[in-house]
């Protein structure tokens, strides 16, 4: 079944808590190549704030997607595309695995599951947010994270697995372990790329890579070359 993501070789997450950098509009941040926006974080997103940076990137012809992370900052649109919906595969404390989930379901009744999917996150830099708030176990080698990559595809049936290293750039090994151990999944790969080579020693690997951080400490130029690096990868496999 063809999937939205299918196609996305690059995808920019934008942190509702975040500034762009000076100069810089929502407009120059959807407009910079990515395929897809992504608009979420950790820490200090709200409605609000959820809600502002949403509307900023629903006018043009990107597609744009909400990843909350948690109940409160889900927020229905025009313009939105989608929502994907993080369950954290390796988490210590296991409510962010499905608990956080059903929280949000019986207490949402606006859901558009036509338009919701979820996402097998393996978080995977002890020193971030995310990895503190689930107090994910992110002691594992190659052969760990392909088995929970295999454990998100095989046994949980997500459809998008997500290596995760937030703030920092990851293992290319273990990420290829992740990448060979999954059937049909698209393999995510999110953090530290910061130019062309680190998009595209990862998008070798990764079905899809994921920029955040650079696009609020450096602007849509840097992210632009991320975006070069991540389809000359795609381009090199397809010519393989
Ligand atoms: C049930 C609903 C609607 C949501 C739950 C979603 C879950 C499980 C969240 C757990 C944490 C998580 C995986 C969040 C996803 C987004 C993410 C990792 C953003 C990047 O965050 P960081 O870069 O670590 O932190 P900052 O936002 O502080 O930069
Ligand atoms: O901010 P960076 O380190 O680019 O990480 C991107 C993304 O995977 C965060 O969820
Ligand atoms: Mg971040």
């Amino acid at each position: 079944m063809q999937r939205p993501w299918d196609d996305w070789d690059h995808v920019l997450k934008v942190d509702p808590d975040k500034d762009l950098v000076d100069g810089e509009t929502y407009a120059d941040v959807v407009t910079c190549g990515t395929d897809a926006i992504e608009v979420g974080g950790t820490t200090g997103v709200t409605e609000e704030k959820m809600a502002d940076v949403v509307e900023a990137c629903a006018e043009y012809d990107v597609p744009l997607y909400v990843e909350p992370s948690n109940p409160a900052n889900v927020v229905y649109r025009g313009g939105v595309d989608g929502y994907l919906v993080p369950a954290v595969l390796n988490a210590g404390d296991i409510a962010w695995l499905t608990g956080v989930q059903k929280e949000w379901v019986r207490i949402d009744d606006d859901i558009d599951w036509e338009r919701t999917f979820t996402e097998g996150y393996i978080v995977l830099n002890p020193d971030s947010a995310a990895a503190k708030l689930t107090q994910s176990d992110c002691d594992l080698d190659p052969a760990d994270v392909a088995a929970y990559a295999e454990v998100g595809e095989r046994m949980l049936g997500q459809e998008i697995v997500y290596a995760e290293y937030s703030g920092t750039f990851g293992d290319p090994e273990t990420v290829a372990a992740a990448a060979d151990a999954l059937a049909d999944a698209t393999l995510f790969y999110g953090g530290g790329i910061h130019d062309y080579e680190s998009a595209n020693t990862m998008a070798d690997h990764a079905d899809t890579v994921v920029v955040g951080d650079l696009v609020h400490d450096e602007g849509v130029d840097a992210v632009a070359e991320t975006v070069e690096g991540a389809k000359d990868a795609t381009a090199a496999t397809i010519s393989e």
